[in-house]
């Protein structure tokens, strides 16, 4: 299992009193400046002498999850399953838009096949962790077993180690399954103990009549599996997803490395919750990126006590919204690193 220490906060107030001796009035830059003590508080780990290092971005990696959820068969999204081996080999070919965000803000881009339906013929550009070829449909049966979750779990942290070894010191978490919404609700649901209604959404778009059969299908699901749903893995293994299950171990794997993790949409937020609540000492990590349209995503987000950086409509996924938040990391890093204080630039301090 994943050995995870909660951050020491000894060294919190020296921090805070860095940001605002900043020649700025008192947290005039708003988020940044929880942003700023947040990533301090990751990289100075409570430790005083590292408090004069400059804080750093390395290596930052996006890290794409694909997989197929057998429910996708029943009905619940605008596309069909084979739409995800497309979008795969449309990542491989670098032409989506975590491509071109990537690309604009200088992230690493790694697609990890978690378990899509039909693997790509040339698999050389993606990360081979398939735990199967789609999950079984969960409102029949249980999506997948528990052993699956253990080794999706061990998967992702070998993952993620080998990252951190080659320097990187952030990761962001996306993904890309078609079905995943319904999975992700149906996890946010069993895990808070709300109704499948107040987080459910449209997810790639989908109308009226289709949004009553996903409902109900969530809804089945639960029903079907309630006296199984005892503990986070189980809700995984009965109700979850393969690239919900790696980014639940990619988040906390990060957390035992102390680097930060980026969260994306609401998928990647479901599988938030599940690692917070496994490890309550990983939230400190976590950095959520913006609040998605989906309608479940404003709830899921005020239940991990998460302000996102950006509220931009976004319903993509792939992880676009954590690329469109690197920008605001670097200016979180870089005012903490580069701004005068009020006694090196000789300003009157107004503190
Ligand atoms: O990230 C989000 O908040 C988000 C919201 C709605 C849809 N998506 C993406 O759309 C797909 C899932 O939608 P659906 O309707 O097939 O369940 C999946 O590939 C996600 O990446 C993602
Ligand atoms: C085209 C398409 C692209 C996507 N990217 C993430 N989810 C998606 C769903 C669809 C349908």
């Amino acid at each position: 299992m994943f050995v995870i220490e909660p951050i020491n906060p000894k060294v919190d107030d020296n921090i805070q009193h860095k940001i605002n001796q900043k020649t700025k009035p008192l947290g005039a830059l708003g988020q940044l400046e929880s942003l700023a003590l947040q990533i301090a508080r990751v990289q100075h780990s409570g430790n005083q002498h590292l408090l004069s290092t400059p804080l750093q971005i390395k290596k930052p990696t996006m890290l794409v999850f694909a997989a197929d959820h057998g429910i996708a068969a029943f009905g619940v999204s605008i596309a069909p399953s084979e739409v995800t081996t497309q979008m795969v080999q449309n990542f491989v070919q670098g032409g989506a838009a975590i491509n071109v965000f990537c690309r604009q803000v200088g992230f690493e881009l790694e697609i990890i096949d978690c378990g899509i339906l039909q693997p790509l013929t040339d698999q050389a550009k993606v990360i081979d962790q398939r735990l199967g070829a789609g999950t079984n449909a969960m409102h029949l049966t249980a999506a997948m077993s528990l052993e699956k979750v253990a080794l999706g779990f061990e998967l992702a942290r070998h993952l993620v180690s080998r990252h951190v070894d080659a320097g990187c010191n952030i990761i962001a978490l996306g993904e890309m399954g078609i079905g995943n919404t319904s999975a992700a609700t149906a996890v946010m649901s069993a895990m808070l103990n709300i109704n499948v209604e107040q987080c459910v959404g449209r997810g790639t778009g989908i109308d009226d009549a289709t949004l009553v059969i996903k409902t109900k299908l969530i809804n089945q699901a639960l029903d079907l599996h309630q006296h199984e749903l005892v503990s986070p893995e189980a809700i995984l293994a009965h109700v979850g997803g393969f690239e919900i299950v790696q980014m639940t171990g990619a988040i906390l794997a990060a957390a035992e490395q102390k680097i930060l993790v980026l969260i994306d949409g609401f998928i990647a937020t479901a599988a938030a919750l599940v690692a917070v609540t496994l490890f309550p000492q990983a939230r400190d990590y976590l950095v959520f990126a913006h609040e998605s349209q989906e309608q479940g995503h404003k709830l899921l987000l005020k239940q991990l006590q998460a302000t996102p950086l950006l509220s931009l409509g976004l319903r993509l996924g792939e992880g676009t919204g954590a690329a469109l938040a690197l920008p605001l990391i670097h200016a979180a890093v870089n005012f903490y690193n580069q701004m005068a204080s009020f006694d090196d630039a000789g300003v009157n301090n107004v503190v």
